[in-house]
């Protein structure tokens, strides 16, 4: 029985397009844990889809290898049908999907006629694991994006796969679906064991439902942790920003606020820093005021210095009033 840190490997794996971009991943290193759910972020072009193609086995990698329960996956250079059967990937386009066949068949016919009983036993329960039991008897071409998107995943995880890939699966997808789609996938998860790598250009989005976030820069791991700890904790500024829209200042900057810091920037997430109507040094005007429903981001302005903080008491505060800002946490970087 091969450790969970044998589990799916990725070892000094190195893919450069070539290009004078010298774009790709650059010897990645990662350990992705069974049974949970890992995301990949970063921003645009930071290599994160090919990241998930060298796990999948779609790229093969120039360098180093990719290991599954110790045994390597091949890419498309080595073997015909590239990948290993007991990975699945979904990704935004749902062009395997046949449009004029119900959702049910789309589903069962990706399993085998040995076992009739068996086959519609499974697809009812992944079915009605993704909550669109209530859709099997519609045409997959009456289905709504997001819909589309479940068939898909459906059809990834009919077969039992033990990893299962998903690259963007919520871009067609509205909040309110998105949210449902990921509770759903966590309980799977949580229920079967499955292994999930996700891929997103929307860190926040993936904060609550990853177990494990892994950053990308550049083609580049550049830290990798618990969704909670690299909020809180970020070793760059770079995944700080990626996580949160922070403010970034200066340490002159800082001062303002009573920062006396010894790095040079100073990173203000706009809920660790409270606006106050009363007390002394009221000197931050209110330039704009952003009404987001449960909350207002509140933009401040101290002469050439900007700051931008949550209220949580929306109604409060005036354009142009002054306020007091009290900062009750901040992160240092070089
Ligand atoms: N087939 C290719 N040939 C040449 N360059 C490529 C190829 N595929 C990707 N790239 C380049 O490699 C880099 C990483 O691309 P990749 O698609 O992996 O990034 P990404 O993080 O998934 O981006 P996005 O969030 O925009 O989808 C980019 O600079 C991209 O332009």
């Amino acid at each position: 029985m091969p450790s969970s840190n044998s589990f799916l490997q990725v070892k000094a794996v190195s893919k450069i397009y070539p290009g004078a971009q010298q774009s790709g991943v650059k010897k990645a290193y990662l350990n992705v844990q069974a049974g949970k759910i890992t995301a990949i972020i970063g921003q645009s072009g930071s290599g994160k889809s090919t990241l998930l193609r060298l796990l999948y086995g779609l790229l093969s990698p120039d360098e180093g290898q990719v290991l599954f329960k110790g045994e390597r996956i091949w890419g498309p250079e080595e073997k015909l049908i590239p990948g290993h059967d007991a990975m699945k990937m979904v990704t935004q386009h749902t062009d395997d999907l046949n449009p004029y066949a119900k959702v049910w068949d789309n589903v069962a016919v990706l399993l085998p006629n040995t076992n009739i009983k068996g086959k519609q036993e499974k697809t009812e329960q992944v079915l009605r694991q993704l909550n669109m039991f209530h859709l099997a008897n519609k045409r997959v071409a009456d289905l709504s994006g997001g819909e589309k998107q479940r068939v898909a995943i459906a059809r990834a995880l009919v077969t039992q796969p033990e990893v299962l890939l998903l690259d963007e699966p919520f871009n067609q997808v509205d909040t309110t679906f998105r949210d449902g789609l990921q509770q759903d996938i966590r309980h799977i998860v949580k229920q079967t064991g499955l292994t999930v790598i996700i891929v997103s250009h929307d860190p926040a989005e993936v904060l609550s439902m990853a177990d494990e976030l892994v950053v990308l820069k550049d083609g580049e791991i550049l830290e990798a942790g618990m969704p909670k700890v690299l909020y809180q904790k970020p070793q760059n500024l770079y995944t700080a920003r990626l996580l949160t829209s922070c403010n970034v200042l200066h340490r002159e900057e800082a001062r303002v606020l009573g920062i006396k810091a010894q790095k040079e920037q100073i990173v203000i997430y706009p809920e660790w820093a409270e606006p106050s109507s009363s007390g002394q040094n009221i000197d931050w005007a209110v330039k704009e005021i952003l009404f987001k429903g449960a909350y207002e981001d509140v933009h401040l302005e101290y002469g050439p210095v900007e700051l931008h903080v949550y209220n949580y008491d929306p109604g409060k505060y005036d354009h142009y009033s002054h306020v007091h800002v009290n900062v009750r946490q901040y992160l240092e970087f070089d």
